[in-house]
């Protein structure tokens, strides 16, 4: 401004010596020929600002930026800011610039157009003293040849149809396990239980069977550390550190990365321990042969020549890691939260059982090949999943390239959001979108593997999540079999009106009081 003032003055000064020798203008026209001047440059100046200019978002604090917005719900925090700046709101976190997107179309230009830039994840410090370094992490690494590898590998070794079906007996056992526990903690229908808790224990000991044919552990078994313990504390400390976005704070991460370190040390013992013991056992010819972890040493011990198909130990300590970690709590939340639903909406229970019983009959267990014959069951699911993705706000991205969206310009080194809790709850792309209407799928063509932007709880795009059919058929079977075996109610003195659908403050959607529930068995 100054500059331009300073810079018109002498503009005046010489047009007034112009003046002095050109006898047709008066005073009045020079000083009109100034100022159209000085609108121009200020014109030009403004388009060419407008052209470059990031995505708008509110006052920006001294030192910490907008971090404080992702201090408590921070997809609630986000959402609330969408009436003010609109559905693609730009951000300040500490020195790092970030974008939080939530629209279906605006997900569609990041996932798709400018995938490739986003499909990197930022570069957080904790990866290399919590994990085994960011190159090997199934969830951090950028995108790149590590990454790509254990993608491909996993994809096409791992999470097979064939692998599927091959490794159902495990699902129906640990189901089975599950009703079972149901009944002995319901006291025949007489008291009330944990709902998470229970499918918490089948997570846990659903995955560590399938990945590493892992003894079963129960919450009231607490007997020296075990993987999926540690696992659990691992994702507690799964942040980024003060110093990823205010380097010059990173000093105050001191005794976080201390206590990491600690933790890494344990899980390394543990982790050890177990692929050692079981790469002596694949030697002797006397290990299981059916699970990941065979598939994934048989790589490292094969020591082929394909740098392609070559794995280290560190990379497979990672890989089991990441899918511990990526798959207990995910699968085991969003079954809570379906259950919470269908509580406070018995109408839906009770159709849902309906469903059940028309299609299927008086069936013990259901199996996969049961879940496409029951439609209304994955309306149900699909409503959950709209209602309460367990990542609310995916796992960050991080771009490499420029990119323009709209008319905005996102630099290179922006951390992207993508709000599908917003989304999800948005009355522009959902009517009625408080509601829990599973109906509002009957007559919608939409799933939830990533093309359908208007509901993405497993993410999409290049880093769209890798369980994502195991993760579907887990949630989808278990919660058939918990509806069709048995009757669900609320525990005395709580009504549908009550129960609180609150949720914790927390990167995933968790709720702020777990569900508790009467079974009285059905069939
Ligand atoms: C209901 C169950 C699950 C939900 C809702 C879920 C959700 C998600 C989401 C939202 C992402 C981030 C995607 C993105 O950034 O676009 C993700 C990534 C991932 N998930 Fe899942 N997940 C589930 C189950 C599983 C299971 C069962 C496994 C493995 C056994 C798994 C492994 C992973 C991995 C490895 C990634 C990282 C992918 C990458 O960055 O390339 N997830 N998941």
């Amino acid at each position: 401004m100054w500059r331009g003032m300073k810079v018109a003055s002498t503009m005046l000064l010489k047009m007034r010596e112009i003046a002095t020798w050109s006898k047709g203008f008066s005073e009045a026209s020079w000083m009109l020929l100034a100022c159209g001047c000085l609108s121009l440059m200020w014109a030009r100046k403004w388009v060419r600002s407008k052209k470059e200019r990031f995505p708008q978002g509110p006052l920006v604090l001294p030192i910490i930026g907008h971090m404080h917005l992702l201090m408590s719900l921070p997809h609630q925090a986000l959402a609330k800011l969408g009436p003010k700046y609109g559905h693609l709101i730009g951000l300040k976190l500490g020195q790092q610039r970030c974008v939080v997107v939530s629209s279906p179309d605006l997900a569609k230009e990041f996932l798709v157009t400018h995938d490739k830039s986003f499909a990197n994840r930022p570069p957080y410090g904790f990866t290399s003293v919590l994990l085994y370094g960011p190159e090997n992490d199934l969830f951090f690494s950028g995108y790149g040849a590590p990454w790509r590898k254990h993608r491909k590998m996993c994809t096409l070794e791992l999470f097979t149809a064939k692998r599927l079906q091959e490794t159902e007996h495990v699902r129906q056992e640990e189901v089975g396990v599950l009703l079972q526990r149901i009944s002995d903690l319901s006291r025949g229908g007489s008291a009330a239980i944990e709902v998470g808790e229970c499918v918490a224990e089948m997570s846990t000991n659903l995955i560590s069977r399938l990945l590493y044919s892992g003894p079963r552990v129960t919450s009231q078994k607490k007997d020296g550390e075990n993987l999926p313990q540690l696992v659990k504390e691992m994702e507690q400390e799964t942040a980024p550190f003060l110093g990823d976005f205010i380097p010059w704070l990173s000093w105050a991460d001191v005794f976080r990365k201390r206590h990491m370190r600690k933790l890494h040390n344990r899980i390394d013992v543990v982790i050890s321990g177990m692929l050692n013991e079981r790469k002596q056992a694949m030697l002797q010819n006397s290990a299981p042969k059916g699970d990941f972890l065979h598939t994934l040493l048989s790589k490292e011990m094969a020591k082929s020549s394909q740098e392609d198909d070559v794995l280290t130990m560190n990379e497979i300590k990672s890989i089991m890691l990441g899918m511990l970690g990526g798959s207990i709590h995910t699968t085991s939340l969003t079954l809570e939260w379906a259950m919470a639903e269908l509580l406070k909406n018995p109408h839906c229970l009770a159709k849902l059982q309906r469903e059940i019983d028309t299609v299927l009959g008086k069936k013990d267990q259901i199996t996969d090949a049961d879940i496409p014959k029951l439609s209304y069951l994955r309306c149900v699911m699909k409503e959950v999943f709209r209602l309460h993705p367990v990542t609310p706000l995916l796992i960050p991205r991080f771009s490499t390239s420029e990119c323009k969206v709209r008319n905005y310009t996102i630099p290179a080194n922006t951390h992207l959001l993508m709000n599908t809790w917003a989304i999800g709850r948005d009355e522009q792309v959902w009517k009625n979108a408080a509601q829990f209407l599973p109906e509002r799928f009957e007559s919608k063509d939409i799933d939830v593997k990533g093309l359908n932007f208007d509901l993405l709880p497993f993410g999409g795009g290049r880093r769209i999540c890798l369980g994502l059919p195991l993760g579907l058929s887990i949630v989808e079977v278990t919660l058939a079999n918990l509806v069709n075996k048995y009757n669900w109610k609320l525990p005395v003195g709580e009504t549908s009106a009550s129960l609180n659908m609150d949720e914790m403050a927390g990167i995933t959607a968790n709720r702020a009081i777990p569900m508790k529930a009467v079974p009285k068995l059905r069939l």
